[in-house]
């Protein structure tokens, strides 16, 4: 079976290094080359059909076959070919490292894009028409033939001295690590151009590093093991020479195993393609996977976006790139699904027939303190909207998928961006903070901060109204807020549902109908909750009624801590698990949305309207909500 850890809930390294969830399901599959005695369940064995964590699960076969049966004649007759094809296999694998691109500085063959992992068709295999195999087929059957003794990921953190590696990266990696989630063999390198040791690295990696997963728990002693696999490289960006300093490392470390190799771009995006050049030219791996995770932003516009695209691609094929958005990564953002497909009182509600309104809401209670720099350059509508809510927003309104495959969710993400209305400068509010003085403190303006310039329009807060023309959701507003520097840090989906139609109990909510509709409110953060407002009666012998909610407040109901987006996403990475990154035709239709929008807020150079740090950000957004009969569900009075 493919659990080897006790802790990591998704501890597939007792599988080969897996080109991609669905060859796991072949791996695990895929009787041992030794030929053991026909495994009891094997037939009935349950095959996870994406990624192990996903927890949904194929049975291959519901026949639960004992030995001696028809299926262990298969077995017998089987098992001989398979160790030909074993060994023949363990052939062509030395074959293909022996002949793969020599890797010294300079080298120009690995200019082309290096070949994505790809599904095996092991039909070929069964039906003996190896022949029929491609050479890159081969490939990955030799990496799914070696045994994880024989293979390591290293994962290379490139912009290792900055901001969110420290405080992001390497914490998730090593939470990944204490959970057991890293496979048995693996290295870390940070990679900038700032002079570090490797005891410097580790001395800065280890002040943000903390035991939260098990407070009670002494974690020195896993700090200092994980600490003891981190090692630094300083080089420029644009070297290929000094990525193939790097890569020489990695091979030392790699010491002839199969290697997999996982770069995280943490870097500024004006340097992500020559970044993706030096280390697919230069530091890729010869014989395992090759993936890049790469930060936001994806440019700042449908033009700059697709010019991103293509730079990457001119190294890399879409397979390889992991565009990071890491939203999806939260975990109620990830029972989105799960709560909408799998409740039967939830999945006939999903639509234009019940729910009157959708809300996506997220706000910070700090500015932009030490990335204005940044933020001027792209604003709340870039930094938040066009990626983190338009993302939920299409996992919460896709038609259900053919299956839970990356390829077939996204697809379904892809159909609704590119329904939606295009967005009318009407349908939407700009605001900016303004320096506000509360309890004797004084909070400061945005361009107060020295890296903006002094007459920025940039907007620090966003409203808008969006509209999906499908059949689904015609004519539902979907209303987005943004915020930074407002009174609260919050980030939630409010379902507003529509009326009762003949509701016997109208007298009793008064002349406000709305306050009396069911809402259903999943708090991304903090404080994770699901909760659905309903009316009830208060008890006793009258006939008052209530409004209460029917809650599942994460912190009560699971002891376990939450894990940080970071940790899904990087391990998914690993796994070559996609589902929760963003494909390019879905960023080209989140462009396509955004880009006239954008350009003409600047062109036109509309003026936010200005509010007050520490405030519940402008009234134009009560306007802007009120136009479509909407009442924001996190200003009411009961939230
Ligand atoms: N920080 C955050 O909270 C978030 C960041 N992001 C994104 O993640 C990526 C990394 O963010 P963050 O760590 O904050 O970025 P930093 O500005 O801290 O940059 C990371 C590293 O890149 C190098 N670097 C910085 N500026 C330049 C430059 N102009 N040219 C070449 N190298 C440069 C520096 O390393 P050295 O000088 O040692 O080479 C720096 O330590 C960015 O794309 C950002 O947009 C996304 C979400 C949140
Ligand atoms: O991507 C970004 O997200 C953070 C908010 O992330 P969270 O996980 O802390 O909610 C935001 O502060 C930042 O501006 C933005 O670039």
């Amino acid at each position: 079976m493919a659990f080897s850890s006790p802790k990591c809930p998704s501890s597939w390294f007792a599988l080969p290094p897996s080109p991609g969830p669905r060859s796991r399901r072949v791996a695990a599959a895929s009787p041992s080359p030794s030929c053991p005695p026909l495994p009891r369940r094997f037939f009935s064995e349950k095959i996870p059909s994406q990624s192990p964590r996903n927890r949904h699960w194929n049975v291959v076969s519901m026949h639960e076959e004992e030995p001696g049966s028809e299926f262990e004649d298969l077995w017998a007759l089987a098992c001989p070919s398979l160790k030909i094809l074993d060994a023949w296999l363990a052939l062509i694998k030395s074959v293909i490292i022996h002949i793969s691109r020599p890797k010294t500085p300079g080298h120009k063959a690995a200019t082309v894009p290096v070949s994505p992992e790809k599904e095996i068709d092991l039909k070929k295999v069964e039906n003996g028409v190896s022949s029929a195999i491609s050479a890159e087929e081969h490939r990955d059957l030799a990496i799914l033939n070696t045994s994880k003794k024989d293979s390591t990921v290293s994962i290379t953190v490139v912009g290792a001295s900055g901001d969110l590696a420290k405080k992001k990266i390497f914490p998730a990696l090593f939470a990944l690590y204490y959970e057991d989630c890293l496979p048995e063999h693996f290295t870390i390198f940070g990679y900038a151009r700032s002079k570090m040791t490797d005891a410097e690295l580790r001395n800065m990696v280890s002040r943000t590093l903390t035991c939260r997963i098990d407070k009670r728990e002494n974690c020195s002693e896993k700090m200092e093991q994980f600490l003891s696999r981190c090692f630094y490289h300083s080089g420029q960006y644009g070297s290929e020479e000094n990525f193939a300093e790097l890569d020489k490392e990695l091979n030392e470390h790699e010491a002839g195993r199969l290697s997999n190799r996982l770069f995280y771009l943490s870097i500024p995006p004006n340097i992500f393609i020559d970044v993706a050049k030096c280390a697919s030219k230069s530091a890729s791996s010869a014989n395992g996977w090759t993936r890049v995770i790469v930060e936001k932003p994806f440019g700042r516009d449908s033009e700059s976006s697709a010019a991103l695209t293509r730079g990457l691609k001119q190294y890399l094929v879409e397979d390889q790139i992991f565009r990071i958005d890491h939203y999806l990564g939260k975990e109620l953002v990830e029972n989105l699904s799960i709560l909408r497909f799998s409740n039967l009182v939830f999945e006939p509600l999903w639509s234009r027939q019940y729910i009157r309104n959708v809300q996506l809401i997220f706000s910070e209670d700090f500015g932009t303190e030490g990335r204005g720099g940044y933020f001027d350059n792209y604003g709340i509508i870039r930094d938040i909207m066009q990626n983190h809510l338009l993302q939920i927003l299409a996992l919460f309104a896709m038609e259900t998928p053919v299956s839970l495959d990356a390829e077939d969710i996204r697809n379904e993400k892809v159909k609704v961006l590119r329904s939606m209305r295009p967005l009318q400068l009407e349908n939407v509010v700009i605001g900016q903070y303004k320096s506000h003085t509360k309890g004797g403190i004084t909070y400061p303006a945005y361009t107060d901060d020295k890296t903006v310039p002094k007459d920025s329009l940039t907007p620090t807060f966003a409203a808008a109204a969006l509209f999906i023309d499908n059949a689904r959701w015609d004519g539902v507003p979907f209303l987005m807020k943004a915020g930074k520097a407002l009174h609260t840090r919050r980030a939630e989906i409010r379902v507003q549902f529509r009326h009762v139609p003949g509701n016997l109990y109208k007298r009793s909510f008064g002349t406000d109908l709305d306050r009396a509709t069911n809402e259903l409110v999943i708090r991304v953060q903090p404080d994770e909750a699901i909760y659905l407002k309903i009316n009830n009666k208060i008890p006793g012998l009258g006939m008052r009624l209530d409004r209460s909610n029917l809650n599942l407040h994460y912190a009560a109901r699971y002891s376990k801590e939450i894990p940080d987006a970071y940790e899904r996403l990087l391990l998914d990475a690993i796994e070559g698990e996609r589902r929760l990154f963003i494909r390019s035709d879905e960023l080209d239709a989140a462009w396509a949305l955004f880009t006239p929008l954008l350009k003409e807020l600047e062109e036109k150079k509309i003026a936010p309207e200005l509010y007050p740090y520490g405030s519940r950000g402008p009234v134009g957004a009560h306007y802007l909500a009120s136009k479509y009969n909407v009442r924001w569900g996190d200003l009411s009075s009961e939230h």
